[in-house]
């Protein structure tokens, strides 16, 4: 299959700190791919890398064949790159449907404004987005009064919204009820299986249950990947999550 995320020695430095440090990752389209690791290990400046949030001190980012490396987080998204956040970023006075149809044409914010077919198919597509998400009895709702729960899955909606090849997701199960945890899974189990999606989880569970790979990241390198199952039986990850790792 073609390589569609081509991350090659990618490296972030913030003065003195090697937060990235030479990480490497090929994801082909379609893949479930994890990066799990301790705090500070630099997850979530990859996933900023690739979204184009913070730029690589070196490296370079490839997807879909061009290379991206120079290009601003619009650009990206653009491309078909999308993103959630460690804390989601929604638009609190906005409807549910509001904050997916605002996503689905970023660049025309006042949608009062457009032509009303254009406006009839774009509150159509966000319904059907909000369906798969169990969202549609909230469409009417404002996001800022949603649990917290509900929130990451509008999140999710809201960058799924634009048709996106590539999702990225930063901890979507933290601070999750066990029952919102089981909602989340399966509706990430349920996203069409030619999106790739790339995952910072610390929650071995979903990782299990989304992830077929599985890349263990440590001091801003990779200690090693493979599938969920040979992760959580291989004594150097162990020796990390405990503390007792170099
Ligand atoms: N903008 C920044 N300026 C300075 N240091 C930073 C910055 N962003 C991240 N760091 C540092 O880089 C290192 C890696 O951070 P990062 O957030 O990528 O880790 P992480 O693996 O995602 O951790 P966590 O699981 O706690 O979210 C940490 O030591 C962090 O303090």
């Amino acid at each position: 299959m073609t390589d569609q995320l081509v991350v090659t020695d990618l490296k972030r430095h913030f003065g003195q700190l090697r937060a990235v440090d030479g990480f490497s990752l090929t994801l082909a389209k379609g893949d479930r791919h994890a990066l799990i690791g301790c705090n500070g290990a630099g997850k979530s400046t990859v996933l900023h890398m690739i979204a184009g949030a913070v730029k690589p001190t070196a490296g370079r980012i490839r997807f879909d064949g061009t290379d991206i490396t120079g290009r601003g987080s619009h650009r990206r998204s653009r491309s078909g790159i999308a993103r959630t956040f460690q804390t989601p970023a929604l638009l609190d006075t906005f409807t549910c449907l509001e904050n997916l149809i605002l996503a689905a044409r970023p660049h025309h914010r006042d949608h009062r404004w457009w032509p009303k077919a254009r406006r009839a198919a774009l509150t159509e597509k966000a319904m059907r987005q909000l369906e798969a998400l169990n969202l549609a009895d909230d469409a009417d709702v404002s996001a800022g009064e949603l649990s917290h729960g509900r929130r990451r899955l509008l999140e999710i909606a809201v960058a799924l919204v634009a048709d996106p090849r590539l999702l990225l997701l930063d901890e979507p199960a933290a601070g999750l009820t066990e029952a919102d945890k089981e909602r989340l899974v399966d509706c990430l189990r349920a996203l069409p299986t030619e999106l790739t999606v790339l995952l910072v989880e610390h929650h071995q569970d979903v990782v299990t249950a989304i992830a077929d790979t599985v890349t263990v990241l440590h001091n801003g390198q990779k200690l090693t990947s493979g599938t969920p199952a040979e992760i959580a039986a291989d004594p150097q990850v162990a020796e990390v999550y405990l503390g007792t790792a170099a």
